[in-house]
């Protein structure tokens, strides 16, 4: 099975709000509306595969065939920090979706990814999950989130970023090569590499500094 699926979304309204997320004059409260209104966009695309089952409603005026959401409902995982500005925007859109929390930091030094919070459930299994993070750089991050998850019983997932470099999808690819579920990328742009200290180029900087100020 192929291990990561890639679409980067081509509409005007994404490259727009891309720019101008961008922009290195933006400031936070104005990134943080434009990271979720982006993950609004993008996550319509994402939940193309959402499971549904069909159910019938009364209209004032007949019987609809429809459908809903299945069970066990799909869960929304953000990659702390950077990642929690992102959920907002995508529960927006499916709103009954239960939340998982990872808490991960790269070493600015290795660039080696370390878990440092986890607020998962214990099992995962037949679940749909939506990781959520700004950033797949190197890729050691977002590769160790979806193993954690698929570990856990996980069947189906969607990793929804902003940006990517090329570099990362390919280390990404690599390190999920024995991936067993169907794993997919959203992304609003892929870049076009990553420089000497492992940031995307051109990028918008560090996303979780300019979510939410530097520490
Ligand atoms: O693809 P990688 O090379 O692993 O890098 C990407 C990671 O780096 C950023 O998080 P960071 O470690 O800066 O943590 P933060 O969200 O707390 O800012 C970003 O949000 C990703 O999680
Ligand atoms: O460009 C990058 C790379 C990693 N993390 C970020 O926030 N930005
Ligand atoms: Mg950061």
């Amino acid at each position: 099975m192929a291990a990561v699926d890639v679409t980067v979304i081509d509409h005007p309204l994404v490259a727009h709000k891309l720019t101008a997320l961008r922009d290195v004059e933006t400031d936070s409260p104005t990134f943080r509306r434009l990271t979720e209104e982006l993950v609004t966009l993008l996550a319509y695309e994402a939940t193309r595969e959402v499971r549904v089952t069909p159910t019938t409603v009364q209209t004032p005026v007949a019987p609809a065939d429809g459908v809903r959401l299945a069970l066990p409902k799909p869960l929304v995982v953000p990659i702390l920090r950077a990642g929690l500005g992102m959920l907002e925007g995508m529960t927006r859109l499916v709103p009954t979706a239960e939340v998982g929390f990872v808490g991960m930091v790269r070493n600015e030094e290795t660039l080696e990814p370390s878990t440092y919070a986890e607020r998962l459930p214990e099992d995962l299994s037949g679940r749909q999950c939506y990781v959520l993070d700004p950033m797949l750089a190197t890729g050691g991050t977002l590769a160790a989130a979806v193993r954690f998850l698929v570990d856990r019983g996980a069947d189906h997932i969607t990793c929804i970023c902003l940006l990517a470099a090329p570099e990362g999808i390919e280390r990404l690819t690599q390190l999920l090569d024995d991936l067993h579920v169907p794993c997919t990328l959203v992304l609003a742009g892929l870049d076009e590499r990553l420089n000497e200290k492992g940031y995307i180029v051109p990028g918008l900087g560090d996303a979780g500094d300019r979510l939410y100020g530097v520490v």
